[in-house]
């Protein structure tokens, strides 16, 4: 029987539970074939199949691989993929809804103690020599201060009992969620994306990167900001226009910001990271064993889904696609 070669972009270097989970399933006939992170169209030119990371899917990549049935992500979000032009080509792109919620909900809880409790500028001011327990900014108490969630999707719903246990009051501005819903989860309705702004001593970013959100949080927001805010951004680095942010952080037009991700991932490089009231993780939010082998086992069924049974996949982001 011929084989249909999957390409695989991914962190880890072995298929190895990939393999097994197919032996588990019974499925014989796909090749898994790991990316030597050549050039995607020339390895994935004879693929039926493949699981990519931060790589891009463009409309002329998509052009070039009409035999290309399925991109399977190992992710959440999925603004590296042309969805329109996948459409269009009849190919299905599929994500891990909800896959590391828990692990996002809880580092951005991390973050948001981190500039509350200063933690990590402490650290490296100890580092530094100095042993200074009233560096930088004043430090108030977290009770009664309110939350701003951008969106409300699966990580902040997990956010929610934690931040009931910081005390925090929450607000939420999602167009899409009625007031009642919100007050199921103890939160409060914004009725306007500026509310939220104005209102907010520690803003969240909880949106997709799309058309609409990207460089949401630029000049003009962080002016409506409380100067005492924090924000914090777990989201995609492009929802914040950073050269804005650098200027704010500077000016003490917010107190302070914690990202997670950043507008130059590739490069890895900002002028945040210049900065004392900046705290950057390197896009390690969704990191866990267990969100690790919970996508890729998602991702794999979504593969066998679409190229072994010829069927639609559960997962299927751009829905209006015809195959
Ligand atoms: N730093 C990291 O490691 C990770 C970052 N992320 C990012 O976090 C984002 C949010 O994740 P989740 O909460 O799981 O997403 P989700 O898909 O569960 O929720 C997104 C929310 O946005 C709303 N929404 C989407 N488009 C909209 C629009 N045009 N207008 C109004 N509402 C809209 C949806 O209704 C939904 O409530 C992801 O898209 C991803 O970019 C996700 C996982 C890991
Ligand atoms: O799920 C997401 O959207 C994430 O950000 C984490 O996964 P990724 O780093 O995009 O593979």
């Amino acid at each position: 029987m011929e084989k249909k070669k999957i390409l695989y972009y991914q962190i880890d270097d072995t298929l190895d539970y990939e393999s097994d989970l197919l032996r588990q399933w019974g499925i014989t006939d796909l090749e898994l074939v790991q990316a030597k992170e050549g050039d995607f169209v020339e390895e994935a030119r004879d693929a039926a199949g493949a699981v990519v990371e931060y790589q891009q899917v463009t409309r002329p990549i998509i052009e070039q691989l009409p035999q290309l049935k399925i991109v399977a992500l190992q992710s959440i979000g999925v603004d590296n993929i042309d969805l329109d032009a996948a459409t269009d080509h009849g190919l299905c792109v599929t994500n891990c809804p909800g896959f590391c919620s828990e692990e996002v909900a809880l580092h951005t809880i991390g973050l948001i103690i981190d500039l509350a409790r200063k933690i990590t500028a402490l650290d490296r001011s100890v580092r530094a020599g100095s042993w200074d327990p009233l560096l930088g900014y004043p430090i108030h108490r977290l009770s009664n201060k309110t939350i701003g969630l951008y969106f409300f999707g699966s990580i902040p719903k997990k956010m929610i009992p934690m931040l009931r246990g910081l005390q925090l009051s929450i607000l939420v501005y999602a167009p899409t969620k009625t007031a009642e819903y919100l007050a199921g989860f103890g939160a409060e309705k914004a009725n306007s994306f500026d509310e939220l702004l104005r209102r907010s001593d520690i803003l969240s970013l909880h949106c997709p990167l799309i058309p609409e959100t990207e460089h949401l949080i630029s000049d003009r927001e962080l002016q409506l900001m409380k100067k005492t805010a924090f924000l914090i951004n777990t989201a995609r680095g492009r929802v914040v226009d950073e050269a804005a942010l650098v200027r704010a952080l500077k000016s003490g037009a917010i107190q302070a910001a914690a990202v997670d991700v950043i507008e130059d991932e590739v490069g890895a490089k900002s002028e945040l990271f210049t900065l004392e009231n900046a705290v950057i993780t390197p896009h390690a939010a969704f990191v866990s064993e267990d969100s690790f082998y919970g996508a890729r086992k998602t991702a794999l069924a979504q593969l066998v889904q679409r190229i072994c049974r010829n069927g639609r996949p559960e997962h299927l982001v751009n829905s209006a696609v015809h195959f």
